[in-house]
């Protein structure tokens, strides 16, 4: 059965468990028997405060952090660590990080920062035209001038490198979009545009979109649904609206109250 409440998934999680500590049996784990579901062309955030297991659920999601226990599900079908995923699932699910500039290489233009990608996934690569080409529509795509190209992300803004960073998981056509904490670095007002960026991404481009904040205001700019995260557990699942309407959980109230502190200090 679908834990999404629809039909189809493209990506589950089912009851996955991560311990840091192995050896050590009295810690607790880090992700402690999470189920979630993401539709094919739906946005999740998972939102919870620092320490809660967000991050690492989404490394579980990408492949890069491995479980004790339970499944990463994609289109139905088991998939483990990055390494031993095919070049086909390895493109379809990609990841934005929190901090653009540190996960793009400083030496490189961004023209090349996006061709390797190709070069990696040779099957990704524009056929019948020109790499540049492509280059400069993906650019225009993420809201960048084809001028950029020749740049190196030193010398663009935090919201800048975020649409390379945009651009370069969408140079790969993936299906899942892993976005960890992708504007908590930005202002708010490029925060915005990067949130409606990625929104409009999501409808022209059928992807889906797994959010990691700990920001219900980003939440409820992005989110068809939101899974909440306590101390490695899943406290709640619920459409935004419901959510905030009615949240179902004690610590959800919480969160959302806290939230509201913030914005009347
Ligand atoms: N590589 C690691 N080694 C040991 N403990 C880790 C490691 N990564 C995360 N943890 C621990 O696992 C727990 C969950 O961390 P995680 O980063 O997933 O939470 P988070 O909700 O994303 O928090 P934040 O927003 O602060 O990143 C925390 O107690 C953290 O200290």
């Amino acid at each position: 059965m679908s834990l999404s409440g629809g039909d189809v998934s493209l990506i589950e999680v089912r009851d996955l468990v991560v311990n840091f500590h192995r050896r050590r049996a009295a810690k607790p784990n880090a992700v402690d028997g999470v189920s979630f579901a993401v539709r094919p062309d739906e946005t999740l955030a998972v939102v919870g405060e620092s320490g809660s297991g967000k991050t690492t659920v989404a490394r579980c999601v990408v492949g890069l952090q491995a479980q004790q226990g339970g499944a990463v599900l994609f289109d139905g079908a088991p998939v483990g660590p990055v390494a031993k995923r095919s070049p086909a699932t390895r493109r379809a699910i990609q990841m934005v990080f929190q901090d653009p500039a540190a996960s793009l290489n400083p030496r490189m233009t961004v023209r090349s920062i996006i061709g390797e990608t190709w070069r990696t996934h040779p099957s990704a690569a524009p056929a019948g035209r020109s790499w540049d080409a492509a280059i400069d529509e993906l650019l225009a795509d993420v809201g960048l001038d084809a001028g950029v190209a020749t740049r190196r992300p030193t010398a663009l803004s935090g919201g800048q490198c975020q649409r390379v960073s945009i651009a370069r998981a969408l140079a790969l056509r993936p299906r899942l979009l892993v976005c960890d904490e992708a504007v908590s670095a930005l202002d708010v007002s490029v925060q915005s545009q990067i949130l409606r960026l990625l929104a409009g991404l999501r409808a022209d481009r059928g992807l889906a979109i797994l959010f990691i904040t700990h920001d219900l205001g980003v939440v409820r700019q992005i989110a068809d649904r939101v899974a909440v995260m306590h101390q490695g557990r899943l406290v709640e699942t619920a459409t935004a609206d419901d959510l905030f309407e009615r949240p179902g959980h004690p610590y959800t109230r919480k969160l959302l109250d806290a939230a509201l502190d913030l914005e009347g200090a």
